[in-house]
């Protein structure tokens, strides 16, 4: 697959966004207009950049108010044209994109919108460039891609072609089938972008909203093989116009831009026979081996382990690291790593095949993690998420190989036995969208619909990411902008919660305070089908409660140390969610115990 990326997608001037494309391993450009305007450099500069950078300069964009208009509006639309195709000339470019014109349009006339196409084709001719024609959402008549395709073969003019978006076709719901109906040839160009499924007016939602490949709820696989069946062979060109990616790192943002393509090429290329395009399988997790910790002074969160009923599991041989165990929870205090406060700084998973696990990762452009190993100890295979998390991979085993490294553990039974239910990462808003593509990708997670809760300091975002048998859940949190810290945290499922949380009482474990105003609700709510005693002991106990159907959700919370704090859960009946009604009270009782501190 070539690849391609709109400059629009980026921040900073055009030289920056030109030298990131390229160094992320982008094949060519779609150059903005208005991005050329604001540059100091010449159009015959920035074409000798692209050149030495191994770009090609795909498209000059966008076009407008073309067609459907008065003659005298026309003559100056030629006038306007002629200027344009001389900076392109001067950039060594071919390919212009024209869209269906949004306002000045007056006249509903597709044999007018033809002609005015042609004659602006015929002028383009004489410069040797070719011009495709997009359909916009929104465009005043025109705004269905059938449409564009329908006055282009009226036209008739053989350097006129379509350019196809994946957002407009898809944010109307449009059939994308009809594209097999279109001649590939004339498809001069394919852009794309995925989108949250929103329900809001078209133009704010391509011009804030739009996102990477595998970020939002759009097929652009059953897309591109229309795409592919129609014969289109050209570049697949990232055009995403987003409120995040224009004001973050732009080299981050371009990586970012281009694994999600990798992802996309690798999910297409079965159908579209593309094997250079194939990446080594997913590998979907068998259990979660452990949850890492690191931090200056653990010593806080040992008491707090020991409290919650995790029994001792040893020191490492060589290196300042401690195990913990619940059952088939494991924690790993990690205290080589000096310089951070208490922190969720890795997981690990077992799979059926970790080097092929790792091996995905790194082509999808995660860096591997490098971590000392002494003769004999177990070597994992790492690669750091995009926010630092660094996940581990193991073979699936009857027990983690790495497991007899730990020596000097008691060997007590636990009182608690327990198994990770779910992970929660705090991410800053410019990192969310990476994350969600991160977990599918490289850890070939599915996305839950996004659940957005309401807390003290703003509202929280949360993306549920899953494995198909539920082993692996892993919420993708939006901390709010003024929180110091994201925060963290783990949530251990037990059978008994109510008993796992009188333990932790009796043992001094610090539990977060809920007020008693939740267990008036809670009694208002669910008071007349709800055994008195339960009710009576959760308040008691200070254990929150939630009810889908027949399924119930008791869970706890744990005050944090530093930016960790652990949550113990009792899935009843089939419950299958995370008590996200209850995350208000949640983070208010935090903020209140965070400000006593
Ligand atoms: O929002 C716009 O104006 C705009 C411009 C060019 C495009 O290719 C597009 O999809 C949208
Ligand atoms: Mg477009």
């Amino acid at each position: 697959m070539r690849t391609s990326i709109a400059t629009v997608c980026l921040s900073g001037g055009l030289v920056e966004k030109l030298e990131s494309c390229a160094a992320a391993g982008f094949d060519g450009v779609e150059i903005m207009d208005a991005d050329l305007v604001a540059a100091v450099e010449s159009p015959e500069e920035i074409r000798a950049l692209c050149a030495r950078l191994g770009l090609t300069i795909d498209m000059y964009q966008p076009f407008r108010d073309v067609e459907g208009v008065t003659d005298d509006e026309f003559q100056d639309t030629l006038r306007r044209a002629e200027a344009k195709f001389t900076v392109m000339d001067r950039l060594g470019t071919d390919l212009m994109l024209v869209c269906s014109n949004v306002g000045t349009a007056s006249i509903d006339d597709d044999a007018l919108a033809a002609e005015q196409l042609g004659a602006l084709a015929d002028l383009a001719a004489t410069h040797g460039i070719r011009l495709a024609y997009e359909a916009l959402a929104w465009g005043r008549y025109v705004n269905d891609y059938r449409h564009a395709w329908d006055i282009v073969r009226r036209a008739d003019r053989p350097n006129l072609g379509t350019c196809l978006d994946s957002f407009h076709i898809l944010s109307r719901g449009d059939d994308p089938s009809g594209i097999e109906q279109i001649d590939g040839e004339r498809i001069y160009f394919v852009q794309l972008a995925d989108a949250p499924v929103l329900d809001m007016d078209l133009l704010s939602w391509s011009r804030h909203h739009r996102l990477f490949p595998g970020e939002g709820g759009f097929d652009l696989i059953g897309l591109l093989g229309h795409i592919d069946r129609a014969g289109y062979r050209g570049p697949i060109s990232l055009e995403v116009f987003n409120d995040t990616f224009r004001q973050t790192d732009v080299s981050r943002t371009a990586a970012h831009a281009r694994r999600s393509l990798t992802w996309l090429a690798d999910r297409t290329s079965e159908a579209e026979h593309r094997a250079q395009d194939r990446l080594p399988a997913a590998q979907q997790a068998r259990g979660i081996d452990f949850v890492e910790i690191a931090g200056q002074d653990l010593a806080p969160v040992d008491e707090l382990l020991s409290q919650l009923g995790f029994s001792f599991g040893g020191r490492h041989r060589s290196k300042d690291v401690r195990l913990w165990e619940a059952g088939d929870a494991r924690l790993i205090l990690n205290e080589q790593r000096r310089s951070e406060s208490c922190v969720l700084s890795a997981i690990g998973l077992s799979v059926d095949d970790a080097a092929t696990a790792s091996a995905r990762g790194e082509l999808l452009g995660a860096p591997p993690v490098f971590r000392r190993t002494y003769a004999g100890e177990h070597e994992l295979r790492a690669v750091a998420a995009p926010d630092g998390t660094e996940v581990y991979w193991s073979d699936a085993g009857a027990e983690p190989a790495w497991l007899p490294e730990f020596v000097g553990g008691s060997l007590a039974a636990t009182p608690l036995r327990a198994v990770v239910d779910h992970i929660n990462i705090g991410h800053p808003w410019q990192e969310f969208d990476e994350a969600v593509l991160f977990a599918g990708a490289v850890l070939g997670l599915t996305p839950e619909p996004v659940e957005e809760v309401p807390g003290p300091v703003g509202l929280v975002r949360s993306q549920v990411m899953r494995s198909a048998d539920d082993v692996v859940r892993l919420a993708i949190n939006v901390a709010p902008p003024t929180s110091p810290e994201p925060p963290r945290h783990v949530a251990l499922a037990c059978d008994d919660v109510l008993a796992a949380t009188r333990h932790a009482k009796a043992a001094g474990a610090a539990l977060l305070p809920v007020p008693a105003n939740y267990y008036d609700d809670l009694e208002a709510r669910f008071g007349g089908t709800m055994d008195r005693a339960l009710l009576d002991e959760l308040r008691a106990l200070g254990v929150f409660y939630d009810r889908q159907g027949a399924g119930e959700f008791l869970h706890v919370y744990t005050q944090a140390v530093g930016g960790v704090f652990f949550e113990l859960v009792e899935r009843r009946g089939g419950y299958d969610g995370y008590g996200a009604p209850n995350a208000p009270v949640r983070l208010g009782a935090q903020r209140r115990v965070a400000a006593h501190r």
